[in-house]
């Protein structure tokens, strides 16, 4: 695995791309923008698919470096694409498909056949034509094809977006549980908060051509005005060890560090690594423990810094005793009544969270 390098200029109309970033030779990295800001532009121009100006290396391998006149061609870079239509061979079956890619592939890292196919859940159409499969079928297919190719990235160009929100969860879910048994960077160009609050492990920001620097998806989340709530409500997104399965009421608990969370409908085993979603909505918060309450969830935090006010409402940052990063949704009214300071100390009242 190898940090894949960039400094990228290119002209595409009244557009132009001037993009440059390390992105981390691990993990998955969210190319997150509004419509227009050049996401495939540059997905395509470090494909090799679109020739653009300047250098692309792959760890200590050039891709491209325009004043050396290196161009490595798109099938010799060692990656796949998933674009959003699929774009499986339509004259041969799923498994011919699937095949193909093996025989042909990079084999750049190590992935098993079984893992990807049965993960994908895609045993049962492999004698199929992909005119026989569904929208969510088909794009499974194209995902396997990918990583069967066993390249050194996979690049995914908002692989879901033509798909209905049910099929979209199904494969997330699957991308989920696929994605522990991958040690594949992947870079996804999205515009979907709920794809990078599921999957992201980075987050690379990108408008008008011009990128930020990656920055971990916790962060992305703490960064002040973050792009990833102008049109969606803020969460906080935590990661709980579970410690106690699900009891008679639907509830799991999970450790924080030294703390401990009640949350819903959590399937996974004890000592597993799970993602929280906890809406800043959902949080209230008290300058101390609450006797009578029914929300199942109080935790110490520190008021580390106080958002904008928007409307009414202010959005407080917290840090709970182990460094995560939790955020309460509060009206500019309550915040008064606490008179709260960055620095203080405050429990943070929080209803049984969804787990991701
Ligand atoms: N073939 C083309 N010729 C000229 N301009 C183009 C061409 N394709 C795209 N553009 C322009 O390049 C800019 C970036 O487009 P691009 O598709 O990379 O954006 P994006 O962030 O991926 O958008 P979306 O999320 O809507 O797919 C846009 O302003 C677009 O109008």
């Amino acid at each position: 695995m190898a940090k894949l390098r960039f400094e990228l200029t290119h002209q595409r109309g009244e557009f132009v791309l001037n993009a440059a970033a390390t992105l981390p030779e691990a993990g998955v990295t969210m190319l997150f923008g509004p419509s227009g800001s050049g996401k495939s532009t540059l997905l395509m121009a470090l494909a090799g698919l679109l020739h653009g100006e300047g250098v692309v290396a792959h760890g200590d391998q050039c891709w491209q470096a325009s004043a050396r006149r290196c161009f490595v061609p798109p099938h010799r870079r060692p990656l796949s694409v998933v674009f959003q239509d699929g774009r499986l061979f339509e004259h041969m079956s799923v498994e011919e498909n699937l095949r193909f890619a093996w025989q042909h592939g990079h084999g750049a890292t190590p992935i098993a056949w079984d893992v990807v196919v049965d993960g994908l859940g895609i045993a049962p159409w492999l004698k199929r034509r992909p005119q026989q499969l569904s929208g969510g079928q088909r794009q499974r297919v194209a995902l396997a094809r990918g990583l069967l190719v066993r390249p050194a990235w996979l690049f995914l160009d908002e692989p879901l977006s033509a798909l209905d929100a049910p099929a979209r969860s199904e494969i997330l879910a699957l991308l989920e549980g696929l994605k522990a048994d991958l040690e594949l960077p992947m870079l996804w160009v999205t515009h979907s908060i709920e794809e990078v609050e599921r999957l992201g492990d980075q987050v690379v920001f990108m408008d008008s051509g011009q990128l930020q620097p990656p920055q971990s998806l916790q962060a992305a989340i703490r960064q002040p005005g973050t792009p990833l709530f102008r049109e969606e409500a803020p969460v906080a997104l935590l990661t709980g060890t579970v410690s106690v399965p699900c009891d008679g009421y639907g509830l799991s608990q999970l450790q924080l560090g030294e703390s401990r969370l009640f949350a819903h409908a959590v399937t996974a085993p004890i000592g597993t690594n799970v993602r929280l979603r906890v809406p800043a909505a959902s949080v209230t918060l008290s300058r101390a423990p609450l006797e009578e309450t029914s929300a199942l969830n109080q935790l110490p935090a520190q008021v580390m810094s106080l958002g904008e006010v928007q409307g009414h409402q202010q959005l407080v940052t917290l840090a709970l005793a182990d460094g995560q990063t939790l955020l309460a949704q509060v009206t500019r009214r309550s915040l008064q009544m606490l008179d709260l300071q960055p620095g203080e100390q405050i429990w943070a009242v929080i209803k049984a969270v969804s787990v991701l």
